[in-house]
């Protein structure tokens, strides 16, 4: 791999076989991802972006080609997935869902706890630390999530449509959140979203992928300088003239996948 590079996706095919049926889900995908880039992955319904997320992560394996992720640091977690639903322990205290990453690794107490206070302060959670999952909303959770996922220090950052499920007032301050936090930390990150807005205001790259079987349509560079204000971008030329790029793309792929239906 070249020296900027942190993910490397090499002639990646996945094929599902249930029972009688296959289902090709990727085929021959080839990217790669910068150092401290934040690629933003868009395409219809189906088109394998989850399957792509999970072969990152390591719990799917390729049925052809590769992926790499070039690792720095051989103490940290290679990646860390933050997904849709909810996935924090209910039996645990927040301060000890956003810790957990770390106990695993063994950091001391004293450290982890330092470490998970900073990310609950930076998601403004920090007067929760000591409440239970069950007495906060869907939006607070999530923010754990993102909190627990920066936390651990992964090489990568992997998300799902994190902000799916969360209404629309919630998601801009998700999404204003995760903005500041991560432009404090530049991490490499995959995200996937179907909204090209949010794609927009938070990529620096876009993959738009093809209908299935998933395949790289185009990738195209998000030319916004950071910080970024998520009220000032939506009304940019560069963002108009983007969503309107990318909205052809997809509208194309998405008629696609109807009609396979
Ligand atoms: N474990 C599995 N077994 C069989 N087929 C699967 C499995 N996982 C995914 N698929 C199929 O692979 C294809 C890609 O699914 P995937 O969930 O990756 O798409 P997606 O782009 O994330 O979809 P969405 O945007 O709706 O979440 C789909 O046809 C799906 O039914």
């Amino acid at each position: 791999m070249d020296g900027a590079e942190k993910i490397r996706v090499e002639n990646l095919t996945k094929i599902f076989n249930t029972g009688r049926t296959s289902v090709v889900a990727l085929e021959n995908v080839n990217l790669t991802v910068e150092d401290g880039e934040f690629l933003c992955v868009v395409g219809p319904s189906g088109c394998g972006k989850t399957t792509m997320l999970r072969i990152l992560a390591g719990l799917e394996k390729p049925t052809s080609g590769r992926v790499y992720i070039k690792a720095r640091n051989a103490g940290k977690p290679p990646t860390a997935v933050v997904f849709q639903g909810d996935s924090i322990f209910p039996w645990m205290k927040v301060v000890e869902n956003v810790e957990y990453g770390l106990r695993i690794r063994g950091i001391p107490l004293e450290e982890r706890r330092a470490i998970a206070l900073e990310y609950l302060k930076k998601m403004g959670l920090e007067r929760f630390a000591d409440l239970y999952p069950y007495q906060l909303s869907g939006g607070m959770k999530q923010r754990i999530n993102v909190a627990r996922a920066f936390a651990s220090d992964p090489e990568i950052l992997l998300m799902d449509e994190p902000f799916g499920a969360l209404d629309e007032q919630n998601k801009l301050i998700l999404q204003q959140e995760l903005l500041r936090i991560w432009e404090g930390s530049y991490k490499t990150t995959v995200f996937i979203t179907h909204s090209i807005d949010e794609a927009l205001l938070l990529g620096d790259k876009i993959l738009v992928m093809t209908a299935q079987p998933g395949r790289v349509k185009a990738m195209l560079e998000v030319k916004i300088e950071r910080p970024r204000d998520i009220i000032l971008i939506k009304s940019s030329p560069v963002f108009i003239e983007l969503y309107r790029e990318i909205w052809e793309l997809l509208r194309e792929e998405v008629m696609k996948a109807r009609n396979m239906r």
